[in-house]
């Protein structure tokens, strides 16, 4: 049983929280200022609080506050060498938030599947550490990259469900427009981007492959293919990717670890 504290309880937090109930081998401390937040986590965890002094006992502390909010958040919070503390905000770099507590500074992009227990995450670390690899392995799928990624990884894997979500949209208004039931359009999109995702995870074939595999001769896919291949839809995800990633570094220059 590893105690875990979240600080922060809203969208990633609360999402952090809740996948970490999908296990019993946690004991989780839910920290926030509005207690509102706190209302929405309190079936998912062992305890609520709004101070932080409570979550600061816990082995591993989450600090899942906005970026413009985690200086504060450290300044307050009191934790002992032997403790881990993970930092989840974007842009933050881990030298910035070592240099504002003595406990062990694991820096993790993560993202809301993580509520599903389908979180993709990127990890950055000095030493590998198995109570946080154990927490990751409960929540997701997690590979560890070094830290000048993380700026990437927050655009990939941080924002990526919502730029998921927008191809989700756009390919059910493509069927909408077809004539299809909206509901129908939504669940065949993204059951289709689910059962792909799952096989791109799973399969040992290129994804160059599983292309072809989809893409019988003389058939639909091909047709469809050929659009995609002759568009700029690349470039644009190339620029989406590219954007969100610049924030990142952007955010970044507003934090120096003296
Ligand atoms: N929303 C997302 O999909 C993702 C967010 N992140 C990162 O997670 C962090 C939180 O983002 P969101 O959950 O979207 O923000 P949010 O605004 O939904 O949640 C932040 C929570 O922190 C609480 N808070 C603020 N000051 C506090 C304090 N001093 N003590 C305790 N609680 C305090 C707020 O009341 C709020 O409930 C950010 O740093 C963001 O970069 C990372 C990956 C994905
Ligand atoms: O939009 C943001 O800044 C946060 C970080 C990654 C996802 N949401």
């Amino acid at each position: 049983m590893t105690d875990v504290s979240v600080i922060g309880c809203g969208h990633m937090g609360s999402a952090l929280v809740k996948g970490l109930a999908r296990t019993d081998t946690h004991r989780v401390t839910a920290c926030d200022l509005d207690t509102s937040a706190l209302e929405a986590v309190e079936p998912y965890c062992a305890q609520t609080t709004t101070d932080v002094a409570e979550a600061a006992t816990a082995e591993v502390v989450f600090v899942a506050v906005k970026p413009r909010a985690i200086e504060a958040v450290l300044t307050g919070l009191d934790l002992p060498a032997d403790a881990t503390l993970v930092t989840i905000a974007a842009g933050v770099p881990r030298s910035f938030v070592q240099s504002h507590t003595d406990a062990t500074v694991i820096r993790v992009m993560p993202n809301l599947a993580a509520e599903t227990g389908n979180m993709a995450a990127a990890v950055a670390w000095d030493d590998p550490d198995e109570t946080v690899a154990a927490l990751l392995d409960d929540l997701g799928e997690w590979v560890e990259i070094d830290e000048e990624h993380m700026d990437v990884a927050t655009a990939l894997n941080g924002s990526g469900p919502a730029f998921v979500y927008y191809l989700i949209q756009s390919m059910a208004k493509a069927a909408v427009a077809e004539g299809m039931n909206a509901d129908a359009a939504e669940t065949l999109a993204a059951q289709t981007f689910k059962g792909a995702a799952e096989t791109a995870l799973r399969s040992e074939e290129s994804l160059e492959a599983l292309i072809d595999a989809v893409a019988t001769e003389g058939g639909t896919t091909i047709e469809g293919m050929e659009v995609l291949w002759d568009s700029d839809v690349e470039s644009v995800i190339d620029e989406t990717l590219g954007a969100a990633a610049e924030r990142s570094r952007e955010l970044a220059g507003g934090f120096d670890d003296e």
